[in-house]
């Protein structure tokens, strides 16, 4: 996955949305209306400590959302957020009784859902520990078993809760990102991906090559052999592809019978051989039962101020050449001389 998914978020609840910060902004309206009084209403019987506290609180869960609406980085810690959030439902436990225990509940669930698990374990453990030692104090040995099973059964619920929530999350991120039909990657991710080798070029000038690539008269295997037969080939073509690339380059699916593969750090030279080799062996191979099937190729490569959509067409214009010139062949896209030349086999 690009870079772009994970980089901006840490926290594990906002990533089920992709970053886009709209949950903690909801809870932290939540959070105002049940902490809000609470706070007021400690100021107001002079337990002042609690009530700043509570008040602080408050303030630095809504500077954090406020930043994940807004995609900024977090401006306080969300681990400083989450001992917050312990030390405030601990000290007024503490300080207004027994009838406030059951904050501790929405408050752990709140951080499993937005901590990795082990970070998680070590603040329900907290939690665990305060709200229990509070119940043996005052009261007997029999309640604080209770109460600390009580707890650990919630704690596994929203545990094994989440693991399917995240198996479900990554499956559907996974489809998403996939053709139904080959498995190569889809369109949506080949601008991710373009997106960071152009920005790949601008900083570190790292050149990346884009190979486009076409079946010839693949109409006429659909035709002559029948749709579903078609699309074996497609399949075919796929793995066949990938058994000649390297683990970190990339294959798309962006239209019917043209699929792009993307060769990220790789200069143009080395795109070329590539590039005829893949043409070699699709040639070879037994994509379909007695017949042999050729596809043509556009090469281009990174260039000073290339942008996304000209680098495609560039490599169009190429894929576009070589199928004039005969099919069956590669041809580049020269961005220094502006002009399209043949890639020699
Ligand atoms: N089996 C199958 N065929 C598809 C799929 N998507 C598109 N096609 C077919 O691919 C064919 C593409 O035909 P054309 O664009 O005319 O290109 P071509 O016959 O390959 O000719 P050249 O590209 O000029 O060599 C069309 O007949 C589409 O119906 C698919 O998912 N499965």
């Amino acid at each position: 996955m690009p870079a772009k998914y994970n980089a901006k978020y840490s926290l594990r609840l906002n990533t089920y949305f992709d970053g886009q910060g709209k949950v903690f902004p909801a809870l932290s309206l939540i959070i105002m209306v049940i902490f809000a009084p609470l706070a007021v209403k400690n100021l107001i019987i002079g337990e002042y400590a609690l009530g700043l506290l509570i008040a602080i609180f408050i303030c630095a869960f809504l500077a954090d959302s406020n930043a994940l609406l807004k995609g900024r980085a977090l401006p306080i810690n969300e681990n400083i957020i989450a001992i917050l959030a312990i030390s405030c439902v601990s000290l007024t436990l503490f300080t207004l009784g027994a009838g406030t225990i059951f904050w501790i509940f929405p408050v752990s669930i709140i951080i499993s859902f937005s901590f990795p698990l082990i970070t998680s374990i070590i603040f329900n453990s907290l939690l665990l520990l305060t709200a229990t030692t509070y119940v043996f104090l005052n009261y007997d040995v029999a309640d604080s078993l209770r109460f600390f099973f009580a707890f650990l059964l919630t704690a596994c619920a929203v545990h094994l809760l989440l693991r399917q929530i995240d198996a479900l999350h990554t499956l559907l991120k996974e489809e998403s990102s996939k053709d139904a039909l080959t498995g190569a990657l889809n369109r949506r991710q080949l601008n991710l991906f373009l997106s960071d080798a152009l920005a790949n070029k601008i900083h570190y000038h790292n050149d990346s090559t884009l190979i486009m690539i076409d079946v010839d008269h693949f109409k006429q295997i659909n035709d002559i052999y029948g749709h579903a037969k078609g699309d074996e080939v497609l399949i075919n073509l796929v793995s066949d592809i990938r058994a000649q690339i390297r683990e970190s380059d990339l294959l798309f699916r962006v239209g019917g019978e043209e699929f792009v593969v993307l060769l990220p750090n790789t200069q143009l030279k080395t795109a070329e051989k590539v590039a005829q080799k893949l043409r070699a062996n699709i040639k070879t191979s037994a994509l379909l039962d007695n017949r042999t099937i050729t596809v043509s190729l556009g090469l281009c490569a990174t260039g000073n101020g290339l942008t996304q959509t000209k680098w495609m067409s560039c490599a169009d214009k190429a894929l576009y050449a070589a199928k004039q010139r005969g099919r069956d062949r590669v041809c580049l896209y020269n961005l220094n001389q502006n002009r399209i030349e043949d890639v020699a086999a």
